[in-house]
């Protein structure tokens, strides 16, 4: 299968330590053997505290966006420096040149790539531009849940989702660099246009990765309508 696989840089950088991107170079290596791999990395908090700081400076939307997507571009070398080899070891800046460097038959990984969306946009982008099989989608929770559950107890995950209703969900959210919170429009107008098959699961476990392409029943899928 042809995967894209986005890695939210709330998992990757949790700890400002190497471990998370040892364990995904170990899970990606393996999976690698049989399927035809794309990963797009997030920034996490070193994207929004850098996007804080040129704020400050009154840098505009545009130019704060640009300092999120060197951040993952950084992360994006992280994995390649974890995945050695395995890694075609350049960063694509956009979707033709991942689709180029594909043509070596190694693990692809970038970040992000022109401003006013989040690196979940790239990722299904890129799903659509390079025609793959499945997107699956690396959070730092279990899937999508009915409100925030890190600040509602109550809340429950959804099993499935359309992505017109997703859409709906997530309309009027903030659209501020370094706020993309969860999922942005543009990742599911794309998602939808294309019917692109996508899962979102807990990335904190990689392993979680394996059961998903498994076709185990963890997550969120969002269901063509
Ligand atoms: N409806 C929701 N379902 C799940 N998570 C949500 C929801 N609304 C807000 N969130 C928040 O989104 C966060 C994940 O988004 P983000 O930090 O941008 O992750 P990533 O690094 O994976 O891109 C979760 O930690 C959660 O607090
Ligand atoms: O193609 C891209 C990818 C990222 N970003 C910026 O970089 C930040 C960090 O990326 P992302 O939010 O995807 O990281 P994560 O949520 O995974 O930490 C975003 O908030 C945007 O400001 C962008 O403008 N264009």
């Amino acid at each position: 299968m042809k995967i894209v696989i986005a890695i939210g840089g709330s998992i990757l950088l949790k700890e400002y330590d190497y471990q998370k991107f040892q364990e995904y170079s170990e899970i990606l290596k393996s999976l690698s053997n049989e399927h035809e791999l794309f990963v797009v990395v997030g920034g996490g908090k070193p994207a929004r505290d850098y996007i804080s700081v040129i704020r400050d400076l009154n840098g505009g939307e545009a130019q704060c966006d640009d300092i999120g997507i060197e951040v993952t571009r950084i992360n994006a070398k992280l994995l390649l420096t974890a995945l050695g080899d395995y890694a075609y070891q350049r960063v694509p800046h956009n979707f033709q040149e991942a689709l180029e460097f594909s043509a070596s038959g190694k693990i692809i990984v970038m970040g992000g790539t022109e401003p006013a969306h989040s690196t979940d946009a790239v990722s299904a982008i890129l799903a659509e531009y390079i025609h793959a099989d499945k997107l699956i989608n690396l959070t730092s929770v279990d899937g999508m849940y009915n409100k925030d559950p890190n600040k509602y107890d109550d809340a429950e995950l959804i099993k499935e989702i359309t992505a017109s209703e997703m859409m709906e969900f997530i309309s009027g959210k903030d659209t501020k660099a370094g706020t993309y919170e969860f999922f942005d429009m543009t990742a599911i107008q794309m998602i939808k246009r294309s019917s692109i098959e996508t899962v979102i699961a807990n990335g904190y476990t990689p392993e979680n990765l394996t059961k998903v392409i498994n076709g185990e029943d963890i997550g969120t899928k969002i269901i063509n309508e």
